[in-house]
């Protein structure tokens, strides 16, 4: 998945050549990744923070991850998790991406071998959170959501879009209460590489709801101008 391909430009108005990429975030169950994969999503991302009522232990990861198809990328999604527990995920659940929420530093982030997105939270301070960017020159993206800094994410909390930079020389996905009823908003506002949800397609915590997985992407396709799956 080449997550790092397409570079957005926010001053060209005119529809983009690519849609937008969608990422499903905290799934648990094998019926949701299944429904993930059908309704053609590009991420799906399974959650090993230890504080979240999402968390799975890398077994369960790995049994998830096995129903994934290699044309949709994993993302292990990890907060402040020590060296070796971030390696047991590595090992075990064979994800495509890693996805760093806490404090790690940019050179522990890139000790693992695989592209990583780092999420800075939007939700306190946003002019400091942006101003710490540069300190992630190896981050393939960001991901910006809507928490407080030191906060988890996946609680549905969303923060002024009109708050991001106008030129980022990186790809970046958008998140934090996003759902079916707003996301198209927040594409034509924010003009995100990608997007990513989680509580908005739940019924409760790591617990998804397919009719809010399909109106997910099909509110995503209509703002993208096609209405339709891509093949
Ligand atoms: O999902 C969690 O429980 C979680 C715990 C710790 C750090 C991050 C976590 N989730 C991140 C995400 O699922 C998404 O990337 C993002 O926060 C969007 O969530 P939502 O606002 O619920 O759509």
């Amino acid at each position: 998945m080449g997550q790092g391909s397409v570079e957005r430009d926010p001053k060209d108005r005119e529809p983009r050549a690519r849609a937008t990429r969608i990422k499903f975030c905290g799934l648990t169950r094998p019926e949701d990744v299944d429904l993930a994969v059908a309704l053609g999503v590009d991420f799906i991302g399974l959650v090993f923070a230890a504080r979240s009522p999402r968390r799975l232990d890398p077994m369960t990861g790995a049994a998830l991850r096995a129903r994934i198809p290699d044309r949709i990328a994993t993302v292990a999604l990890l907060m402040d998790a020590s060296a070796a527990e971030v390696g047991a995920v590595v090992e075990t659940v064979r994800p495509d991406l890693l996805q760093f929420h806490g404090a790690e530093p940019d050179a522990f982030c890139a000790g693992f071998g695989l592209p990583f997105w780092k999420a800075i939270a939007m939700g306190g301070d946003p002019d400091r959170a942006l101003a710490g960017l540069g300190s992630f020159p190896h981050a393939a993206a960001f991901l910006f959501d809507g928490h407080a800094a030191g906060e988890p994410g996946g609680g549905g909390q969303r923060f002024d879009w009109t708050r991001l930079p106008d030129t980022l020389e990186r790809p970046f996905l958008l998140a934090g209460g996003l759902d079916a009823g707003n996301v198209a908003r927040a594409i034509a506002t924010a003009r995100p590489w990608g997007v990513d949800v989680s509580s908005g397609i739940e019924q409760s915590p790591g617990l998804k709801d397919a009719a809010r997985m399909r109106a997910f992407v099909e509110a995503v396709r209509c703002a993208d101008g096609d209405g339709a799956p891509r093949s």
